[in-house]
């Protein structure tokens, strides 16, 4: 297949906020491609490459000068391997190697095709937010339903995967997937729950446990072997040396948990989240110790346990790691799961997680089976710019533009500015690193791509006419950044409109002197 259909229907997905329009275009596409072309198109239209990345900054993209094609001569196969060759090109002398390469690329590609390629290959189409559109429009262009592709993508984590062996294999091939000890699943997510009271009448026998606000992990070990990964699957084994010891010493010979990690006060109380997240980044400070608090048990000595109720799961944790469960009480009345919910906040925590023991494990799935319990109201939203600073704060990046993500893989939607809550520290720390993920600036401001997550707190919404989604956050404080959140992962406009009086029920009305 020629590029220049891929590069359309990319074009055509970016257009078009209807949902079922962009599931239309991708799976016509998905289904004039041959068997070899699944996977790097797939790839490219999430965009990622099937080589990961090749280590060519935006910069140097900017900077090619080099004059389009008049026709479209590239084709999917010719470029998946020039990027096989600049994979693989590295060491000494490879600088010219990869220009060459680029060249090459740059020299065969029509206009519209160089704007791709500048944009998949500076991280510029990497949207998560459309691996969901994508799901759909492979089981579509399969003729399968959704479910079982969804699930072989959580389970293997890689998307174009799943793609070539629903559209190859069909049921067959997808069925094939399953948890492998060393490849981490998609964690599962919590929907917010009304109330306590509310999440434990919806969901019967539960088991409520403090909510804690560390970082999640998913530990694999296969006898000798442990992996501890993140929870956008990184694999920080290396720089957590104490969790790997302590796996290695748990009494079975192969185990999936997923928990919390924090770093603790000397009283025992959690240490700020940034303090936890320090530690998992490459030349991490080791004196902090992390300490980790398991809650769920997906694999055993052999067995998966996905699909068993978190009764069973959580007797098979209480086997294999006693001394390192997350403080829960099971099948509580009223009274003692209050009672646990004022225990967490008292010692420190966010609130409770309520689960419901007869639930599943579903990888990568914000499902109601588990609901959280917290007292504030916060969101976590996507940076898309911010504007220099002016009198104490001239010269830094300041006032924050945040974005909701497009839950049907647009852009995210801007929903308010705020520059409330900025430490001096964070204002220092913004204005090194934004330039990094900048798109372009103006005088005032300087655009980001969508790759920074921050969590805000807020006293709510209300409804607006100024911002394209229909919503504006009301006193909106700049918490923390959530290095450990992708774009794909910020919440989205329709869970921001639930927040507005009557969950968003309302027309908008024009608002009044946002900052
Ligand atoms: N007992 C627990 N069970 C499950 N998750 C827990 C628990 N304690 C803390 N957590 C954390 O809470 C998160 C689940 O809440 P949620 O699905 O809303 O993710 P989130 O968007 O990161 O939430 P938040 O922004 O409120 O932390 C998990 O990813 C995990 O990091």
């Amino acid at each position: 297949m020629l590029l220049e259909r891929v590069v359309e229907t990319s074009a055509t997905v970016a257009e078009t906020r209807s949902r079922r329009a962009k599931i239309d275009a991708l799976s016509a596409l998905l289904m004039r491609l041959d068997a070899a072309e699944v996977e790097p198109v797939v790839s490219w239209l999430s965009g990622e490459l099937v080589q990961g990345r090749v280590g060519i900054g935006y910069r140097t993209l900017s900077g090619l000068r080099i004059p389009a094609s008049r026709t479209p001569t590239l084709t999917v196969a010719m470029l998946d391997d020039l990027f096989d060759r600049l994979a693989a090109t590295a060491g000494a002398g490879s600088a010219a190697a990869r220009r060459e390469l680029l060249s090459e690329m740059f020299d065969r590609a029509t206009t519209a095709e160089q704007r791709f390629l500048v944009q998949l290959l500076g991280g510029e189409l990497r949207q998560g937010a459309l691996e969901g559109v994508m799901t759909d429009a492979v089981a579509r262009a399969a003729g399968l339903p959704a479910e079982p592709v969804r699930r072989a993508f959580m389970l293997s984590g890689r998307l174009p995967h799943a793609a070539a062996a629903a559209l190859q294999g069909g049921l067959g091939a997808l069925a094939e997937f399953r948890l492998e000890l060393g490849r981490p699943v998609r964690p599962m997510l919590a929907a917010p729950a009304e109330s306590l009271r509310s999440a434990v009448d919806e969901l019967g026998e539960v088991s409520v446990e403090y909510k804690l606000d560390g970082a999640r992990i998913q530990v694999h070990r296969d006898n000798e072997r442990v992996w501890v990964f993140t929870r956008t699957l990184r694999d920080i084994t290396a720089s957590v040396p104490e969790l790997v010891q302590l796996l290695a010493g748990l009494p079975c010979r192969s185990v999936v948990l997923d928990g919390e990690t924090l770093a603790l006060t000397d009283a025992g109380r959690p240490r700020p989240f940034q303090e936890t997240m320090s530690r998992f980044g490459a030349r991490s400070e080791r004196e902090l110790l992390l300490h980790p608090y398991f809650f769920d048990c997906v694999h055993l000595d052999g067995e998966d346990l996905l699909d068993r109720p978190l009764s069973e799961r959580l007797s098979a944790l209480e086997r294999v790691a006693p001394g390192h469960r997350v403080p829960a009480v099971i099948r509580p009345d009223a009274d003692t799961a209050g009672a646990h919910l004022d225990a967490s906040l008292e010692h420190g925590h966010e609130g409770v997680m309520v689960k419901q023991l007869a639930s599943p494990y579903i990888a990568g799935r914000r499902g109601r089976a588990w609901q959280k319990v917290k007292p504030e109201h916060t969101v976590d939203l996507v940076v898309l710019g911010a504007e220099w600073g002016y009198g104490r704060r001239r010269g830094f990046l300041s006032n924050l533009h945040l974005g909701a993500r497009d839950p049907d893989g647009g852009p995210p939607i801007m929903v308010g500015k705020t520059f409330k809550g900025l430490t001096d520290a964070l204002l220092r720390w913004q204005t090194e690193e934004f330039p990094k993920h900048e798109s372009h600036r103006d005088e005032h401001t300087v655009y980001l791509r969508a790759e920074l997550v921050v969590e805000i707190e807020l006293d709510g919404v209300q409804t607006s006419t100024r911002y394209p989604g229909g919503v504006a956050l009301r006193f909106a404080r700049i918490l923390r950044y959530r290095p450990d959140k992708s774009a794909a992962e910020a919440d989205t406009i329709d869970a921001v409109r639930a927040l507005l009086p009557g969950g968003g029920l309302h027309t908008p009305v024009p608002d009044q002197g946002l900052p």
